[in-house]
């Protein structure tokens, strides 16, 4: 019998990092999660023991933070990149590399004077992400977010489903949509040039599309409202080859309050936690390239 090692990574996860852009008077805070994944020839390390090949996690973080100085950190996924090739092009023994990126938000603290320039608040906003993956020379950006919680109070229906022995659904055409939108894009080529794609500018229209398609669609199911609000993100976007998405349905149930006496015209809800639908789809531009390695590290979507 012969034992061998199978598909191996490692790197340093969660490396918390926030860089302070001080070159404007109204300074730029970035605050970002860092995870890196590497890959290449880890045999000896772990079959013998001998750590010729190992770039320890701790030599990772430390350039993380270094290059964060050296360069400045900019859109999350300029950031990602760099740290992918630094890991690949300046170690030979290291043919791979994964970098996360979760970014939290923070808004200027509003004054009487204005946004001030150097006191924030963190936002209750999503969390943005960025995953870059690069194997040789060949690099895969996604972006997305996580937990941009939405809601709907009208035009969201849920009617002609299978009823069977166990259904007690009733049909409706007035329910409250509510969902918590993860959303991870894909984008189109291989490799990219510093500064080439506005990955700021993208991702604010990205969301954008997405709410506005949300406010404006009239749901016939969750379902539905997913693949509109990915279709509609493609039509605007040929940089973007496929979008995916995970999205709770947050189930609002109507409150009886016959017992009171009362009427429930839609106005009276119990939010509940648990459980909730999981509705998971990707949509896909079909002659788009595949997707080569862009999902490994981002587990969790259909
Ligand atoms: O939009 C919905 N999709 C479903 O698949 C589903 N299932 C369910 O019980 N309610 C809903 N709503």
């Amino acid at each position: 019998m012969a034992i061998r090692l199978g598909r191996n990574e490692y790197g340093k996860a969660e490396v918390r990092l926030v860089h302070v852009d001080r070159s404007a008077a109204a300074h730029r805070i970035t605050d970002l999660n860092v995870s890196t994944r590497l890959r290449g020839d880890m045999v000896a390390v772990h079959t013998r023991g001998d750590n010729a090949h190992c770039l320890t996690t701790d030599t990772q973080k430390n350039a993380v933070y270094a290059l964060a100085r050296e360069h400045g950190v900019g859109a999350a996924e300029d950031f990602g990149l760099l740290l992918a090739r630094h890991f690949t092009t300046e170690h030979d023994y290291i043919d791979g590399a994964g970098v996360e990126l979760e970014q939290y938000a923070w808004q200027r603290i509003p004054t009487a004077e204005g946004p001030h320039d150097h006191a924030f608040a963190r936002s209750g906003a999503e969390t943005r992400t960025a995953v870059v993956t690069r194997d040789g020379d060949r690099e895969w950006v996604v972006a997305g977010f996580d937990g941009l919680t939405v809601l709907k109070s009208a035009e969201s229906e849920f009617r002609d489903f299978p009823k069977t022995r166990f259904t007690t659904l009733a049909e409706t055409d007035d329910r409250l949509l509510a969902t918590d939108i993860t959303a991870r894009w894909r984008y189109t080529g291989g490799r990219w040039e510093a500064g080439a794609t506005d990955w700021d500018a993208v991702y604010e229209q990205v969301k954008a599309v997405m709410l506005e398609t949300f406010a404006t669609t009239r749901s016939l199911a969750l379902q539905q409202t997913l693949y509109t609000m990915g279709e509609a993100v493609l039509r605007e976007h040929s940089e973007i080859a496929e979008v995916r998405f995970s999205m709770p349905n947050i189930h609002h149930i109507a409150v009886d309050l016959s017992p009171f006496g009362m009427d429930n015209p839609n106005e009276v809800f119990h939010a509940a936690d648990r459980p909730y639908g999981r509705i998971e789809a990707a949509v896909e531009r079909d002659d788009a390239a595949g997707p080569g390695r862009a999902w490994d590290a981002i587990p969790g979507f259909v």
